[in-house]
């Protein structure tokens, strides 16, 4: 269900990924289960440090006083060694008594090379196979990748797969999250700047396309790049050049570019929404991600797959009772392999023993109405009326905070505690915007 406010404790493990929470005093409240296997320290000597060694001039003050959210490669918190860097997504919390807070997620750029140690694709069915196959094809083609597909049904994991199977594996695979991107990011962002290019920027810093190069950039939802935007990604991909913000030197990068999105690029084209040939420059080889429910074969093993994560974690072994099984196989799935993982988290903390049974398993409110309803006329056409009620539910719930707000996104999202980056999605989903 929807939630005003969080506490501290339900928001931390809801990342996979190491996840800190800062407070207005700059300082580390909380971090994660995953920060704490990632860095090997304890989550309790992480509390109360600081969290920059220059927090005067870091991105958490700046959070704190424009209440943006950002993203982007920057270094570590607290003890995580500053030589590291990671792809870093902060956005503004606030929490059950209107606290602000910071939250920030750290992906490391690079893995280590040797091994890889990253997420696993779990899946068995015949779509998936064809998928998979159609996945090694594209890695070793070298052409640029679209991947085509509902929300959560596995993007970001299929392009991280890309690189890892192409011949840049040793390289970086860099993220570009484009819905965090405006106007005024996206180019320094993407191609650097240089000391003093504008008021903050203290020092020159490389841009993502610099960080890739010889390997891979992924520029997930590209659908939301800004129009303006576009003719200099398109510059910088037509001649692998670009200059940093700021400065004079044409550099280059040789990145191989993997692009993602849920939206119809076509449609988005003959709208004049999204440039013509920018769109052909990135969709050399797409590819459509396959929905869950279409996949359904593949669910036993994606919940074994998900049990057994949760109790690693939790230091304690689940399992589904087969009435709960078979809920989870009757259901339709809209928010697909990513609303299947936080279903179960949400039902291994009820289970009791650790024996998930029936009411321990419950569904969130669908995000995508045709989506879900789709979803719940192959499976359950009794509960269509319920379904759509819940999205309207949702609409009536977002446009109090619209109002409240004045369509402030950062406060909305903060108060609904979810990233800015899902609430857009939200928006367009239920035609808000
Ligand atoms: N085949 C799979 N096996 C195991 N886990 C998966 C698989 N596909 C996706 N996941 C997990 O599901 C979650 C959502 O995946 P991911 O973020 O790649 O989806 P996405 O399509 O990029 O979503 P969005 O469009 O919302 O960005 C992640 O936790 C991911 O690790």
């Amino acid at each position: 269900m929807l939630q005003n406010a969080f506490t501290l404790e339900s928001l931390l493990e809801t990342h996979d990924l190491p996840f800190v929470i800062i407070n207005a005093d700059l300082r580390i409240v909380a971090v994660n289960r995953a920060w704490e296997l990632s860095f090997g320290v304890d989550r309790q000597q992480q509390v109360g440090r600081p969290c920059c060694a220059d927090s005067g001039r870091c991105r958490h003050r700046q959070l704190f006083q424009s209440l943006e959210g950002y993203a982007g490669v920057h270094g570590g918190v607290g003890t995580v060694p500053p030589e590291l860097s990671f792809n870093v997504r902060g956005f503004p919390l606030l929490d059950a008594d209107g606290t602000l807070y910071l939250g920030e997620t750290l992906a490391p750029i690079s893995k280590p090379t040797g091994a890889y140690s990253g997420p696993t694709m779990i899946g068995q069915s015949a779509a998936f196979t064809r998928f998979k196959s159609t996945l090694l094809q594209a890695a070793v083609s070298q052409a640029p990748v679209m991947l085509l597909g509902e929300t959560g049904t596995g993007k970001e994991l299929a392009a991280e797969f890309v690189h890892r199977q192409s011949p840049r594996a040793d390289a970086d695979f860099v993220i570009v999250d484009c819905t965090i991107l405006g106007e005024d990011l996206f180019e320094s962002e993407l191609f650097g700047h240089e000391k003093g290019a504008f008021t903050g920027a203290a020092v020159a810093k490389k841009g993502l396309f610099e960080l890739a190069n010889g390997g891979t950039l992924f520029l997930d939802e590209i659908g939301d790049l800004p129009l303006s935007q576009q003719p200099k990604l398109l510059r910088a991909l037509e001649s692998g050049q670009f200059r940093r913000v700021g400065g004079t030197t044409m550099l280059k990068s040789d990145v191989r570019i993997v692009c993602a999105t849920h939206r119809n690029l076509a449609d988005m084209v003959k709208a004049g929404r999204f440039r013509e040939d920018l769109f052909y420059r990135l969709s050399v080889f797409p590819v459509d991600v396959p929905r869950l429910r279409d996949r359904k074969q593949d669910l036993p093993v994606l919940i074994d797959f998900f049990l057994e994560q949760l109790g690693g974690r939790d230091g304690r072994t689940y399992r589904l009772n087969q009435q709960a099984l078979i809920k989870l196989l009757q259901y339709g799935w809209p928010g697909n392999i990513r609303e299947l993982r936080n279903c179960l988290q949400l039902a291994a903390g009820l289970s009791q023993n650790g024996v998930v049974s029936e009411a321990c398993v419950h569904f969130m409110q669908p995000l995508n109405q045709s989506a879900a309803v789709e979803a719940t006329v192959a499976a359950t056409p009794e509960r269509k009326p319920c379904l759509n009620s819940l999205a309207e539910l949702e609409a009536d719930f977002i446009n109090s905070l619209i109002v409240k707000y004045q369509g402030n996104r950062k406060l909305i999202a903060a108060e609904m505690n979810i990233s800015e980056r899902t609430l857009y999605r939200k928006l367009n989903r239920l035609n808000l915007n």
